[in-house]
């Protein structure tokens, strides 16, 4: 394992020819590719193809989850993989292994050659709200390395985008003032779908993660509680032997923190308006508790539903957290991972009133509760319309595996070759390509939301705002909609330039990238977010890009015999 290590990092090092830093994942190399994408290289390349110009489309069909918007995700390690893209000797043996033997030599040094200088991408900003049809991404270059380029673009994507739009879709019914934690280490699809999950959820939306290695990586806000296991391993209060606590400001110390929060478990049990809510609660609970609020004085948030929430968990947690409160401290709160969450919430919050008034601790009222357990957009849903408590969720299983739709269609396809148009049929009308390199616009309305996205071939002229533009639906010819923009917004930017000489767009840190992200998600009309049959967005082509596409289809679909 070390050894391999250390031959993945020399492979590494051998291989960074950009000022772009390489791929988060090591994995991620010229190598991880289908086969197939191989042996076409090989075969343009005997053929005296594989310099031929291609320009690919990236692009999905059907937005996920039931909904009619996107979040498009990955970009960034698009553009590392494409900075860094270069065989190195090692995996140049290893693909010869792998071919035919008929294969010849040549080949081989042609891949010795090759990096994706002569490569140029156009995308939209990662972050961006995206529809089906547009075109993400377009590659462009020598046919044979922008083939190579094909599945791995489409790994970066895939998982990314959904998960990002997993993301959005809890934010969005969760509201923007609840704290949202990604918890899915644990449940992801391996150690790069917890990577992945843990980047792009809070790109899509959410506050923070628990996945420490994510933190040092993207400089995600890392938060967390502890486990069962924690409250579950103390059996008596004799196991805390260090008692002592300093008040919060320093000025004293109470020498024995163990009987002060035993001493506000009893002032509570003879609360009038407590009394009779809770008789004896789990002392081995009270001694986890107690334990850790004198691990993290000034970061006491505990689990309270290990024996029972209402007779156990929440009166011991206000002892330690009272307790915690004569010495200048203030608990964070309670977390709750099973049960009725609505409506233990409400006990919750009404117990932490109760003291609030009773013991006169201002803001007492205000102790964050956190939920957890087995969340996803239909709880959230369920829980805003029973009513609940909840500052602060916990999502894991259903947010990174996307439980509700595992996997988006996100393709690749050629679109034009040595500047010659081309297209690909299919019997169904939806997957049909867009031929042509294009351009692509938002087009904005009077009320500032954006009405619809528009492709038009390259050489057109650009929507112009206060003009009327005919954006028509690619393939239906009775949809069609005059539009007259307020804004026009130019969606692809040039992200690679290869040889170009264009410049070449900045990668943002992701914490711009998710602000551009609410942003967008933001500006949206709302009959286009809402869950429940949402209105799908527009996408369409000019008038000039309609005719084009339809004479192209015709000339190329062979024309039936009936016998
Ligand atoms: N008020 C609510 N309305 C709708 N769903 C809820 C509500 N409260 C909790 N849930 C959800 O109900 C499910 C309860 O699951 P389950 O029965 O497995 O949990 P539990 O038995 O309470 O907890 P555990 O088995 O983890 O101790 C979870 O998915 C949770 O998110
Ligand atoms: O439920 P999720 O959305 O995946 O969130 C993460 C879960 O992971 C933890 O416990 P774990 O599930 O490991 O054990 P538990 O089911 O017994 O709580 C935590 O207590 C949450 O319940
Ligand atoms: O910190 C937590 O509470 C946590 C972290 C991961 C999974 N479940 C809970
Ligand atoms: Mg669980």
């Amino acid at each position: 394992m070390a050894a391999e290590a250390a031959a993945n990092g020399v492979e590494k090092e051998e291989r960074q020819t950009g000022i772009i830093d390489g791929p988060t994942n090591p994995m991620v190399t010229p190598l991880l590719t289908d086969l197939y994408q191989f042996t076409m290289a090989y075969a343009y390349w005997k053929g005296g193809k594989h310099n031929e110009r291609a320009v690919f489309d990236l692009y999905f069909r059907r937005n996920p989850f039931g909904g009619e918007y996107t979040v498009f995700a990955g970009l960034e390690e698009c553009i590392k993989l494409i900075a860094n893209f270069k065989f190195t000797e090692n995996e140049i043996t290893f693909l010869q292994s792998s071919l035919p033997p008929t294969c010849e030599g040549g080949f081989y040094n042609y891949l010795r050659g090759i990096d994706c200088s002569d490569v140029e991408i156009h995308a939209f900003s990662e972050g961006c709200v995206v529809f089906p049809k547009m075109p993400l991404m377009t590659i462009e270059g020598p046919v044979a390395v922008v083939q190579l380029l094909e599945t791995p673009l489409l790994n970066l994507v895939n998982y990314a985008s959904l998960v990002a739009t997993n993301a959005a879709r809890h934010r969005f019914v969760a509201g923007k003032s609840k704290l949202l934690l990604e918890f899915g280490l644990r449940r992801a699809q391996g150690p790069d779908g917890g990577i992945g999950a843990s980047k792009y959820c809070y790109m899509g939306g959410f506050d923070a993660t628990s996945n420490v290695a994510a933190g040092k990586l993207f400089g995600i806000p890392l938060r967390g509680t502890h486990s069962h296991a924690f409250v579950s391993s103390f059996l008596r209060f004799d196991e805390i032997t260090e008692k002592s606590l300093h008040s919060c400001d320093g000025s004293n110390v109470c020498e024995d923190f163990v009987s002060l929060v035993q001493i506000w478990l009893r002032k509570l049990k003879c609360s009038d308006s407590l009394g009779g809510i809770f008789g004896e609660t789990n002392l081995s609970e009270l001694a986890a508790f107690t334990s850790y609020a004198l691990a993290f004085p000034t970061n006491f948030l505990a689990l309270v539903d290990t024996y029972d929430v209402i007779r156990s968990g929440l009166p011991n947690f206000c002892a330690v957290a009272l307790a915690l409160n004569e010495l200048g401290y203030k608990a964070i709160g309670i977390r709750l991972d099973s049960g009725d969450l609505a409506y233990q919430s409400c006990e919750a919050r009404k117990f932490f009133r109760v003291i609030e008034k009773e013991f006169g601790v201002s803001d007492f009222g205000k102790t964050s509760i956190t939920a957890s357990n087995d969340l996803n957009e239909e709880t959230l849903d369920a829980l805003n319309k029973q009513g609940h408590e909840v500052d602060a969720f916990g999502i894991g299983t259903h947010l990174v595996t996307c439980y509700a739709q595992p996997a988006l269609g996100v393709v690749f396809k050629l679109v034009e070759i040595n500047k010659q148009p081309r297209i690909k049929l299919s019997e169904d009308v939806s997957k049909v390509s867009i031929p042509c390199k294009k351009r692509c616009y938002r087009l904005y309305g009077k009320e500032g939301y954006p009405l619809v996205d528009i492709m038009t071939g390259e050489n057109e002229p650009p929507p112009k705002v206060g003009e009327r533009i005919l954006c028509r639906h690619p393939f239906n010819e009775s949809k069609r909609a005059y539009v007259v923009p307020q804004r026009v917004e130019e969606l692809m930017k040039c992200f690679w330039p290869g040889k170009s000489g264009k410049d070449r767009e900045e990668l943002p840190p992701l914490k711009l990238i998710r602000e551009r992200c609410i942003e967008q998600l933001d500006r949206m009309r709302p009959d286009h977010m809402r869950r429940l049959n949402p209105t799908p967005y527009k996408v369409s082509v000019s008038a000039r890009l309609y005719d084009f596409i339809h004479f192209l289809w015709l000339n190329e679909a062979p024309v039936g015999e009936l016998q």
